[in-house]
């Protein structure tokens, strides 16, 4: 299967080393002319990589063309700008392995739904879980969910991209893989918050496992399952993302717990912290599914720069509840 890889920030970059594995040729689209320049040179992406020395079989170019004429695509660009650059691919019938994890803002349509859109003939597959990119380039241990409803091309693809270190785990469950992807970034700020404002590992915990309580409120509610939300790319990435500050999201978070403002955290930066898009989108769409869901609820009134105590504050002072409800 030859593979080319739609996206070059840490990512796009950590999965086309995988992919190019043994020497296999992998086209890696990147908008960035230096990255572009890093890759093919030094092969290594000095942009958002740094550090690792990349398989010379990557092929990094500027030029969505270049993609024609592969058997998959890994679309591995941040959620907001997926549409656009599906709809400048040449994509026809080349199955498509979703790898960004957000809602598109507007529309409120998970990866899948945006690219079933973009690219109405292309097979969808969705490849997430608890990836940090540094840790997958350089070879270490991980595991992910490959969601796929053709069975046929699940298994393709798992043969193609599964290797000594890195293992996908297959499900049909499309839905279910993306909601744990868009979902845990919000949750991850919130996690950083606590961290931010020296809240304590109690109120970390609790976080992670109310927030995982609105998690599969909302995926059940949009058809995920339960074993798919409990698995690698819901809970598993749930406590990656809301332990470390090597997570974007959960960095966010710390910045905002110690009071600095969303507009000044995210000001000047290049790399991607989805959840700060994810979050209005999701409390929309968990109000337009009447879910409720308090931590995401929470994290959107810091974004708008709501003062961290006054917040804290609310989310405990709301009435007890039974846990099951
Ligand atoms: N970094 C990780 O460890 C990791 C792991 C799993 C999933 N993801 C997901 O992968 C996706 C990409 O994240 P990343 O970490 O590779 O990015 P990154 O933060 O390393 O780099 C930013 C990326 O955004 C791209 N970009 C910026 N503006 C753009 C535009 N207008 N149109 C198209 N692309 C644009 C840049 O070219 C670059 O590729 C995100 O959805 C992220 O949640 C990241
Ligand atoms: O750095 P983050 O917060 O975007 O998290 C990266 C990956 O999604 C972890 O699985």
């Amino acid at each position: 299967m030859r593979i080319g890889v739609i996206g070059g920030g840490a990512w796009g970059t950590a999965l086309a080393q995988v992919a190019a594995r043994g020497g296999q040729p992998v086209t890696l689209w990147a908008r960035e002319p230096e990255v572009i320049e890093s890759v093919n040179g030094l092969h290594e992406n000095r942009q958002f990589l740094a550090g690792v020395r990349l398989s010379e079989s990557i092929r990094a170019t500027g030029d969505l063309a270049d993609l024609a004429d592969h058997d998959a695509l890994l679309v591995v660009a941040p959620a907001q700008h997926v549409r656009a650059v599906l709809g400048a691919a040449p994509i026809g019938s080349t199955p498509l392995v979703l790898c960004a994890k957000g809602i598109e803002a507007g529309s409120r349509l998970l990866v899948g739904e945006v690219a079933r859109q973009a690219a109405p003939d292309a097979p969808i597959a969705v490849l997430s879980g608890p990836t940090f990119a540094h840790e997958v380039a350089a070879g270490k241990p991980t595991a992910v969910t490959l969601a796929c409803e053709d069975e046929d091309l699940r298994a393709r693809l798992a043969e193609r991209l599964a290797g000594p270190a890195f293992r996908t785990y297959g499900s049909a469950d499309v839905i279910g893989a993306e909601i744990g992807g868009a979902v845990k970034n919000v949750l991850a700020i919130a996690c950083g918050v606590v961290e931010g404002a020296g809240l304590g590992l109690n109120a970390r915990a609790a976080l992670i496992a109310r927030g995982f309580a609105e998690m599969t409120r909302f995926g059940l509610a949009r058809g995920g399952l339960a074993e798919t939300l409990t698995g690698l790319s819901g809970l598993g990435d749930l406590v990656l993302t809301c332990s470390s500050t090597n997570s974007r999201n959960f960095s966010l978070g710390v910045g905002l717990g110690q009071g600095r403002s969303a507009a000044e955290l995210l000001a000047d930066r290049k790399t991607v912290a989805e959840g700060a898009f994810t979050a209005p989108v999701l409390r929309d769409a968990a109000a337009e599914a009447g879910v409720e869901m308090p931590v995401t609820a929470a994290v959107n009134t810091l974004l708008e720069g709501a003062p961290v105590q006054r917040v804290v504050e609310a989310l405990l002072s709301r009435p007890l509840r039974e846990e099951q409800a």
